[in-house]
């Protein structure tokens, strides 16, 4: 079953590039954009932001009320316990949170985390009622139809065995922090073959598939429906940039 009248979500992830204070002044303006602009007010699109972990708590307070949710950028695989530094998902799901992001390139690439980490995590985020953002996707360029088939099978090879709705950002790693995102063919290519798979999971009812990698204005009426939605670094700093986003779809809409 597709889901093409499903709302289009949109995701922030802040990663480490704002200071506090200035998370708190960019959350009022997402709140303020959220709370006004008719695509979110209608429910024609979701959006959810992660910033830094201390910022959570008063983000969510900021944002409540704009219907925008609010989510972690990493999550313990345990839920409590004797693990220093980490943040488990009781907490997580205590403070608000109802997302947390999984498997980024850059926790692979800087912090050594493989599959098995990335399949913990996303135990625990579904085990605590969270939605695991899933970030996938190639590590070097590839054509589309083998990118689809490496993205999918890691896909499948991370929530096997898992039950629940996920978030499967397909970020493919070489787009990440670029210049310019993938081209259109290559993320509705590897976007639609996620979407085909996860169609065919009936434990995974009720999944989005998302692009991230240097996703910003201009892109998503390319790649809907096959992509339902963005996760937005960068391009997001400028909260116009996000409203750009919402005008474009309101005008496709
Ligand atoms: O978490 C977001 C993605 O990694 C994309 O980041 P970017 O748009 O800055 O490349």
């Amino acid at each position: 079953m597709t889901t093409p009248d499903a709302p289009v979500l949109l995701g922030v992830s802040l990663k480490m590039y704002f200071g506090h204070r200035q998370t708190l002044r960019w959350a009022e303006q997402v709140a303020a954009l959220a709370t006004r602009h008719p695509v979110t007010t209608s429910g024609a699109a979701r959006m959810f932001v992660l910033p830094a972990f201390p910022a959570i708590v008063p983000v969510a307070g900021l944002l409540a009320g704009s219907g925008v949710a609010v989510g972690a950028q990493d999550i313990a695989t345990e839920d409590s316990g004797p693990y220093t530094g980490e943040v488990g998902g009781p907490s997580l799901a205590e403070i608000g949170c109802r997302y947390a992001e999984v498997g980024h390139a850059e926790r692979r690439r800087l912090y050594g985390e493989g599959d098995t980490v990335v399949a913990a995590k996303t135990a625990a985020a579904l085990r605590n009622g969270l939605t695991p953002v899933l970030c996938v996707g190639e590590r070097d360029e590839a054509d589309p139809a083998e990118a689809a088939r490496r993205t999918v099978a890691e896909t499948q090879r991370l929530l096997h065995g898992l039950t629940g709705p996920v978030t499967v950002a397909y970020e493919p790693q070489w787009a990440i922090g670029a210049p310019e995102p993938a081209s259109a063919t290559h993320i509705t290519t590897v976007c639609g073959a996620l979407r085909q798979w996860l169609d065919a999971q009936p434990q995974h009812a009720g999944s989005t598939v998302i692009y991230g990698g240097s996703a910003g204005p201009g892109l998503l009426t390319r790649i809907a429906p096959a992509a339902g939605g963005l996760f937005l670094g960068r391009f997001a700093h400028e909260v116009t940039a996000i409203e750009r986003i919402l005008d474009e779809l309101a005008e496709v809409a």
